[in-house]
């Protein structure tokens, strides 16, 4: 029985935040640290409802702002499958946030019992259950409090809390929680799984280091919770002298994201700051990656000639599909059995998508931002679905027809006569397959993960980081953000790629994007922040500059 009398008290200490509106964007509830703890309060009320409806299964709740500055939170409930929150809790989640904020205590329990009773939540069979994480800013303790304050209170709830991790660590235990011991489940499994995986991925090859494909690997953990969670992941790699760390400041949380991380390498197209001078020489031979805030994005770049180079989302994909289509040959698997395709969002650069249907020969879709998105389209349209935005957020997913094909493959290569050659490579093939799909975390994007799916494949396929990158040239692009009165005023159809308001707005914008070669652009509210982002892209990056400043020149005259 749930004791809401109880939930008065709690509701008046912990919801100091009122008269306020909390909108659900991109990637969950993120705003201004300060006014996060009413929407902390009624998210962890959602995420027991979420666990009683899905029978007391784990469920995980992450708290964390990723990229944004450091000043700013926020949180993202997760599914007991690793997954992110059904999209149809979105709006139950944050009707409840906004009831709490600007109506009364007893709507707010008439909510949660309408709720209860509209998704026949059975409250008096299992308990719930919650794995609880955050990442390293100031302000995660704090709403860590209101999040967790009416869990065992009001719903006796069991809640295990990770403490600090990233998110897609998070979502992996929640997965690990549902199907293990949860005795046996903690950061270790997470570690102990993938650098299992990945040791005997490289044992297929004999692979030492890193094959002399590049010198060392420079990661700059953006000063957030990646620096002290892959520190420890990699010291037991065979790799490990070879991993040198920057921007791993994270109990100076103020530096959070400041000049650093994967989202300023991929906004600036630059180097972080703080990379030491002596990995900077000319002529080294050294791979650099950047993660972001709660690392579940990363991008990788190089130095060649003294001049930086981006591989960015659209090529970790494009590595992955080039060398997983290669896996299907060798072991003989026909394509039409499995389907590989590559799913990417409207800031996808035009040459990754050429590249993909005419060299790759892989269908490609395209969704709106977000994960959520990219993932659901990769789970329903592919057995081998890539999924990445530009910005290096995404995964692999393999399908239970994907497992089948490449096990009845295996057991049609261990029928057939000893010692010959071509056995044995199919063999070496599939295993690859196999294994490859563990080492990328399926439940979603996550940096060290996709760092270890990127470091495989170069070695295996012995390349370096510009035989990667020759494999298509990015259009020049630039993606810039500007503050508008009301961002809300701006919306999009076709997977975000045209405006249908304000009105006329895309009519303007065509006639200055037809104007350039090879050129397109779009406008879109951002989800996270409060502004409105422009991508631009074309031939040359003067003519892009200008076409970018001409639609903001546009955007600014419109709002007045
Ligand atoms: C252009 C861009 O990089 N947008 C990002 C950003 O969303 P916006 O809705 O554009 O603010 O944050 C999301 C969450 O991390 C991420 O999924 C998305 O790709
Ligand atoms: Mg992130």
């Amino acid at each position: 029985m749930l004791e809401f009398h109880a939930l008065k008290p709690l509701y008046d200490s912990q919801c100091q935040t009122r008269n306020y509106t909390y909108t659900y964007g991109t990637a969950g509830f993120r705003d201004h640290a300060d006014v996060l703890d009413t929407v902390m309060f009624t998210t962890g009320i959602v995420a027991a409802l979420r666990s009683l409806k899905h029978n007391g299964k784990f469920v995980g709740v992450m708290i964390t702002a990723s990229h944004n500055p450091p000043q700013d939170n926020g949180v993202k409930i997760i599914e007991p499958d690793g997954s992110m929150l059904l999209q149809d809790w979105e709006p139950i989640a944050t009707k409840l946030a906004n009831i709490a904020s600007n109506e009364s205590f007893d709507n707010l329990v008439n909510y949660i019992r309408d709720i209860i009773q509209e998704q026949k939540i059975d409250i008096h069979g299992s308990m719930a259950h919650i794995a609880v994480g955050m990442d390293s800013r100031e302000s995660s303790p704090r709403l860590m409090n209101c999040l967790m304050s009416t869990l065992e209170p009001i719903f006796n709830a069991i809640v295990i809390n990770h403490g600090m991790l990233t998110t897609p660590q998070l979502h992996y235990l929640t997965s690990c929680h549902n199907e293990e011991d949860i005795r046996n489940v903690s950061i270790e499994t997470y570690n102990r799984n993938f650098q299992s995986t990945f040791k005997k991925l490289l044992n297929i090859y004999n692979i030492q280091g890193f094959n002399n494909c590049f010198d060392n690997l420079i990661v700059d953990c953006a000063n957030g919770i990646g620096a002290p969670q892959f520190e420890r992941f990699s010291s037991l790699l065979s790799q490990s002298s070879m991993i040198k760390f920057t921007n791993d400041n994270y109990l100076h949380p103020e530096t959070l994201n400041e000049s650093c991380g994967a989202d300023f390498v991929k906004t600036r197209q630059t180097l972080p700051k703080g990379v030491p001078q002596e990995f900077l020489q000319d002529g080294n031979n050294n791979l650099y990656c950047s993660f972001d805030g709660d690392a579940d994005r990363i991008v990788f770049y190089y130095i060649k000639d003294s001049k930086f180079h981006l591989l960015d989302g659209d090529k970790i994909a494009t590595l992955f599909a080039k060398f997983l289509k290669e896996l299907l040959t060798t072991a003989q698997i026909p394509h039409e059995k499995i389907k590989l395709g590559i799913v990417q969002t409207a800031y996808a650069n035009g040459s990754s998508t050429n590249y993909v249907k005419t060299k790759l020969n892989c269908p490609t879709s395209c969704t709106k931002t977000g994960v959520k998105h990219l993932h659901h389209e990769a789970q329903t349209a592919y057995d081998i679905g890539i999924y990445f935005e530009a910005n290096g957020h995404g995964t692999i997913l393999f399908s239970n027809k994907f497992y089948q094909q490449v096990q009845s493959c295996i057991d049609n290569i261990m029928e057939q006569p000893n010692g010959d050659l071509e056995k044995d490579e199919r063999w070496k093939a599939c295993e690859t397959l196999l294994l490859f799909s563990r080492v990328i975390n399926q439940t979603v994007g996550d940096a060290i993960a996709d760092l270890l799916g990127v470091i495989a494949t170069l070695l295996i396929t012995k390349s370096t980081p510009d035989q990667w990158d020759n494999e298509y040239t990015d259009l020049p692009n630039l993606l810039s953000k500007i503050v508008v009165p009301d961002r809300n005023l701006f919306k999009t159809t076709d997977q975000e790629r045209k405006l249908t308001s304000p009105p006329g707005l895309q009519a303007k914008m065509d006639t200055l994007i037809n104007k350039i070669e090879n050129g397109r652009a779009f406008v879109r509210a951002s989800g996270t922040e409060d502004a409105v982002r422009i991508y631009c892209e074309g031939s040359s990056i003067n003519e892009v500059k200008k076409l970018s400043q001409d639609i903001a020149d546009l955007i600014l005259k419109d709002a007045k």
